[in-house]
């Protein structure tokens, strides 16, 4: 059975697999997307249930825009909904929501309501969900050197007080006090991180699921916490 001394602190995932789900079934593109938001609400109430405190999600990466508008359309208005639709249950059940990545290509409205539900939610400290929307690793990493720079040439910051610290707190997950995923799972079979977050998964537990995000309920996500609760983490530590 799984313990709940052993359960991750922080768990991210990429929510792969959606339109193929549809595929599969004869459905049309958009029910996968559909399918994916409800796989989510299901994954968030999960890790209220097992003490979970972070969980980050990759809805849409900077490389997502290349598709076709209609698709991009409909998963902007996607969000907005699922905003809207849950902003309430989230204030209820202790969830504070942050966004992460570059939502100025958003929709204003999207950008107002996603700003009011950070600050509405931004006390609450059951379980703090993390939505990277237009996310990009590299960036991140990019755009927090550059804020050290200037740091530096302001001379709020010595070069010699640059390291692994100084540089997480730049980092858009200085959100949280726990930046770095513990177990990150990416479903639908691909083996790849896809620029999703990269310094802060330097010792994450990496689960790879077959199964298509929709389908990934709770007995997958039992299976990935009970493989995480199997793994020695060596922090490249010891070498038994
Ligand atoms: C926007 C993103 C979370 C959707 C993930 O599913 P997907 O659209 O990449 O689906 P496919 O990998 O099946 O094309
Ligand atoms: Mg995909």
């Amino acid at each position: 059975g799984l313990l709940r001394e052993l359960m991750p602190t922080h768990v991210a995932v990429i929510m792969d697999g959606n339109r193929r789900w549809a595929r599969m079934r004869g459905l049309p593109i958009w029910s996968g997307y559909e399918a994916g938001v409800r796989a989510l609400r299901r994954i968030v109430e999960l890790c209220c249930k097992w003490g979970i405190k972070v969980l980050t999600v990759f809805a849409f990466s900077s490389d997502n825009w290349f598709r076709p508008k209609v698709e991009t359309d409909f998963l902007m208005g996607l969000f907005e909904r699922g905003l809207r639709d849950e902003l309430e249950n989230f204030s209820k059940a202790g969830i504070r929501i942050s966004v992460i990545g570059g939502s100025t290509k958003f929709p204003k409205p999207l950008q107002v309501l996603i700003t009011d539900a950070m600050e509405v939610t931004k006390n609450n400290s059951r379980l703090h969900l993390i939505v990277a929307v237009n996310y990009s690793g590299q960036n991140d990493i990019v755009q927090a050197c550059q804020s050290i720079a200037l740091k530096v040439k302001d001379g709020v910051v010595k070069l010699e007080d640059i390291n692994e610290f100084l540089i997480e707190r730049e980092l858009e997950t200085n959100c949280t006090d726990f930046p770095c995923p513990d177990l990150l799972i990416r479903t639908s079979g691909e083996l790849r991180i896809s620029n999703f977050l990269l310094w802060q998964l330097a010792f994450t537990e990496l689960y790879f699921e077959h199964s298509h995000w929709p389908d990934f309920g709770d007995d997958e996500f039992l299976e990935a916490l009970r493989s995480f609760q199997q793994r020695q983490r060596r922090y490249g530590g010891h070498d038994s």
